[in-house]
């Protein structure tokens, strides 16, 4: 089966993961150039085929590196360019691409930083078959002013392509239960959610994930370490999950490879109560694109060509793009 060729959904990227290190490395040059950055070469820090991060290396490589070179508007300009064409060429037709609003010292308010986003996403949307969305990220360690002021954000800019909030950041640390009225805020501003579920064993307790539920995320993603009580509640409420497969085997989040993925779980031949959309997380960083993704599956968990596009397809019902987008995907994707 030609996984390029086929139409995809991705509801689960991150922005500043989802620059590849070709696009790094040219940024880096530029800025060399000019005499701009003290950095090394992105070649050099992230080797191409180096994919084994993990929870204590992934989150310094963004606040100690990327951050540093993606630092002023003409870096965000063309590696937001980048990441949509990429996705782009590999044959995704809607993308929800996520990022948590960032001040740029002397260069970008975070309001500035979200609206550049926004005109590069506009401008793709313009030209290309796939059409591109986003959701504003809150981090873990961030104070709840911080995550209102996201919620504020995303509701001023709603009507230029803003669709949901997302909870992401480190899951060791941060308290979650801190959020409550920032999610309040977003349900009652319209805006659709999504969290990371259940992310990292330590800091998966009971007392985090009904706190998180009570939120009434409208997804969730990763979902790893979930007791059954806990799935069966997901279940009930068919709340869509977000599944990143090379990302959590790489980064050692589940234990043993890809066909021991709890994708197969929540898949059940088909037969799973939630819709599961595959995503790719940080293709910059774990180097697999959805394409690949789709691939493996089909590899580790025996689906043929019509459970590959029934489960492309289902994605539709969970986007958080509005009836008439579901309508030009049901016409677009693939049925067999
Ligand atoms: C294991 N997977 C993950 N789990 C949790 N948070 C993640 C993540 N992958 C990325 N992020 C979050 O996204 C930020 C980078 O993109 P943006 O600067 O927002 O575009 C990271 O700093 C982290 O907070």
């Amino acid at each position: 089966m030609d996984f390029k060729a086929l139409p995809k959904i991705e509801l689960h990227a991150h922005l500043s993961g989802s620059i590849s290190r070709q696009c790094l490395h040219e940024v880096w040059v530029q800025k060399k150039k000019r005499g701009e950055t003290e950095l090394e070469d992105p070649l050099i820090v992230m080797p191409e085929g180096k994919f084994d991060y993990n929870l204590d290396t992934f989150f310094p490589l963004f606040s100690k590196y990327i951050y540093g070179l993606c630092n002023d508007r003409d870096s965000l300009i063309y590696t937001t360019n980048s990441v949509l064409q990429d996705f782009a060429s590999d044959g995704v037709v809607y993308l929800e691409l996520r990022t948590t609003p960032r001040a740029i010292p002397s260069h970008m308010t975070k309001e500035d930083y979200v609206s550049t986003i926004l005109s590069c996403i506009s401008a793709s949307n313009a030209t290309s078959t796939l059409k591109t969305t986003l959701i504003l990220s809150i981090d873990r360690r961030n104070d709840l002013p911080t995550a209102q002021e996201a919620i504020t954000l995303a509701t001023k800019h709603r009507s230029h392509g803003i669709v949901g909030i997302d909870l992401c950041g480190d899951p060791t640390s941060g308290t979650v239960s801190l959020f409550a009225p920032a999610f309040a805020s977003a349900r009652s501003a319209g805006l659709k959610t999504t969290i990371h579920f259940a992310e990292a064993p330590q800091t998966t307790t009971p007392d985090e994930l009904w706190t998180m539920l009570s939120y009434q995320p409208d997804r969730i993603g990763h979902v790893i370490n979930v007791p059954e009580d806990v799935k069966s509640e997901i279940r009930r409420r068919k709340i869509g999950l977000e599944l990143c497969l090379s990302c959590n085997v790489h980064a050692r989040m589940i234990t043993g490879s890809f066909g021991d993925h709890h994708f197969g779980e929540w898949w059940d031949g088909g037969r799973g109560e939630c819709v599961v959309a595959l995503s790719t997380d940080d293709v910059g960083v774990f180097g697999s694109s959805l394409s690949n993704e789709y691939s493996l599956i089909a590899q580790h968990f025996g689906l043929g060509r019509q459970e590959i596009c029934e489960l492309a397809r289902g994605a539709i019902d969970v986007i958080f793009g509005c009836e008439e987008e579901k309508e030009r995907l049901r016409g677009l994707m693939w049925k067999e």
